[in-house]
């Protein structure tokens, strides 16, 4: 594999869960396999989880990450081609991408969509461009449309906790007072598409993902029906994909609460925001994973790195 950029680049999501437990019981069996070898990892956008997880696995591979905050403190970014640089952007794609190529081994990038302009979101411009542009591979750290790292990282989890062969897994839609990014919905949905589920999401009318992501899955607008007998509840908000980026309900009532979780698992990729998304009687019971799910963000980085190092 040479770079990771979707959960489409998993040949085999099975054994690449199996290797992933591997690497949990025995972090730093491999710290030979980075040596001298850098990592930089470049944020357009906040994170805790993917930033502190991604070093510690670089880390843990005997790796040397470097990272910048790309949006404030670097020069301003031009993505456009031919573009007469008069504006706000200094430094061209083409230059910078060249130049980190040049200090790391690996570069990975997180870049969130604009939520305004569909099409640009969905040609990944920021993510593809240091794909053509940089020498050396790459990892989406979660981009306009995907989160591949936290999906492998949710498909570990769930194969941790489930009680049976095939778990129902739920993702539900919540609501949130800001447009939020489809990404990481997205990207496990794929993963679950992959995985040996029966799986289903939940969203209010207006809330369908892409059709291309949701391919033959079951959608069901009535949330009680589609939490009936789940084993996982997945929440997450997004903003609109039909009226692109637009939060078109607030409805309180999709808000996971103690009496829906049942005695289903409780996940999410994480920042939540308590008696929002999910009430306070979820998070602060056993019902929640999403501490344990936030731990295996290392092991997913780790693996995805370790397989990026064997094949360079
Ligand atoms: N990386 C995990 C989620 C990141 C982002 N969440 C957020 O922006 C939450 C912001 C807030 O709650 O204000 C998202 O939904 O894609
Ligand atoms: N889940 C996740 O990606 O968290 P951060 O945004 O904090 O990195």
């Amino acid at each position: 594999m040479k770079h990771y950029t979707s959960i489409h680049d998993i040949d085999d999501i099975n054994s690449w869960i199996e290797d992933a437990k591997a690497l949990k019981k025995d972090p730093l069996k491999h710290l030979e396999l980075g040596r001298n070898k850098t990592l930089g990892l470049l944020f357009f956008n906040s994170s805790l989880r993917t930033r502190l997880s991604t070093q510690k696995a670089a880390l843990n591979l005997g790796m040397n990450p470097i990272v910048m905050n790309v949006s404030g403190d670097a020069w301003g970014i031009e993505f456009g081609d031919g573009t007469v640089m008069n504006g706000n952007t200094a430094e061209h794609i083409k230059e910078a991408a060249a130049v980190i190529s040049q200090y790391c081994d690996v570069i990975a990038v997180r870049a969130f969509p604009t939520l305004t302009d569909k099409a640009k979101d969905e040609s990944e411009e920021v993510l593809n461009a240091f794909k053509k542009y940089a020498s050396v591979p790459l990892v989406n750290m979660e981009s306009a449309t995907g989160h591949p790292l936290q999906a492998l990282t949710d498909a570990i989890t769930i194969s941790e906790y489930k009680k049976k062969d095939r778990p129902k897994v739920v993702l539900s839609w919540a609501p949130h007072i800001k447009a939020l990014p489809h990404a990481v919905a997205n990207s496990f949905t794929q993963a679950m598409q992959k995985m040996d589920v029966d799986f289903v999401i939940t969203n209010p009318k207006g809330y369908n993902l892409s059709p291309d992501i949701v391919g033959d899955t079951p959608v069901i607008h009535n949330q009680e029906e589609a939490l009936k007998d789940a084993d996982f509840v997945y929440v997450k908000n997004w903003s609109s994909y039909e009226d692109y980026g637009k939060v078109v309900n607030t409805d309180p009532n999709w808000m996971i609460t103690k009496e829906k979780i049942g005695d289903a698992k409780f996940m999410h990729c994480l920042p939540v925001r308590r008696n929002v998304i999910v009430e306070d009687a979820v998070l602060d019971s056993d019902s929640s994973i999403v501490i344990q799910q936030a731990n295996n963000r290392t092991y997913a980085a780790q693996l995805v790195l370790k397989k990026i190092l064997e094949n360079a």
